[in-house]
């Protein structure tokens, strides 16, 4: 990884301090992604998660890799093979799956780019572990079983690394932050649905800067 202005990730540890908190986008219009880009930059954080789960998605990546290169852009909700080779195309920078198959691996290998699989038990975290994937989603963290279960997940398994992502709140990331297997976490609160559709930008680049001095 570089850093400056051409920060950039090449593997999955890379990924994981690119910043504390990897925002995670729906984004429902494309016109919207590259002021969020720009606003989350402001704020000091350096990457985005858009989330392939709109028709809007994949313009909305191929904005930001034209108009922000500053930013890390990457693509989120990759569930089926199909959506890695269609998210590197629009010029996603990096992949993250919820969970995981052989299809989606093979997929996400195949387009060269560094991605986080996603895991949510002991066991996927050990095929993972066994493919060379030693940084992964850990997903839906809340509900799987939180702080307390990554940390029992680090006796056994310490250098598997995660990024917890999935009903962490501004206020339960220190926890997670604090944990030695935890590079970063991932959460949506960095880009709420009604601050994207009034266009409030500057209440996501307050949000940003709150998220990029958590440590
Ligand atoms: O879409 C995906 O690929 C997912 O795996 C789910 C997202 O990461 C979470 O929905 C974000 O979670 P919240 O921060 O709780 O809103």
């Amino acid at each position: 990884m570089t850093s400056g202005d051409n920060l950039r990730a090449t593997t999955g540890a890379d990924l994981l301090a690119l910043s504390p908190v990897i925002p995670v986008v729906v984004v429902d219009d494309a016109d919207h992604a590259v002021p969020l880009a720009q606003a989350l930059l402001r704020g000091g954080v350096r990457v985005i998660e858009l989330t392939l789960r709109t028709p809007a998605a994949l313009a909305a990546i191929e904005n930001v890799a034209r108009e922000v290169p500053e930013i890390v852009i990457g693509a989120g909700t990759v569930t089926a093979p199909e959506h890695a080779e269609q998210a590197a195309k629009a010029g996603a920078a990096f992949l993250v799956t919820p969970g995981t198959t052989d299809r989606v691996l093979d997929a996400a290998d195949a387009t060269g780019l560094p991605y986080l699989p996603g895991a949510a038990t002991v066991s996927e975290v050990m095929r993972l572990a066994e493919r060379g994937l030693n940084a992964l989603k850990f997903f839906p963290a809340e509900a799987a079983g939180g702080v307390d279960y990554l940390k029992s997940i680090g006796g056994p398994i310490p250098h598997v690394r995660f990024c917890p992502t999935g009903g962490i709140t501004p206020q339960t990331a220190p926890n997670y932050l604090a944990l030695p297997n935890v590079g970063c976490v991932g959460g949506s609160w960095l880009a709420p649905k009604d601050a994207l559709n009034a266009g409030d930008w500057d209440r996501i680049e307050t949000l940003a800067r709150e998220a990029s001095q958590l440590a």
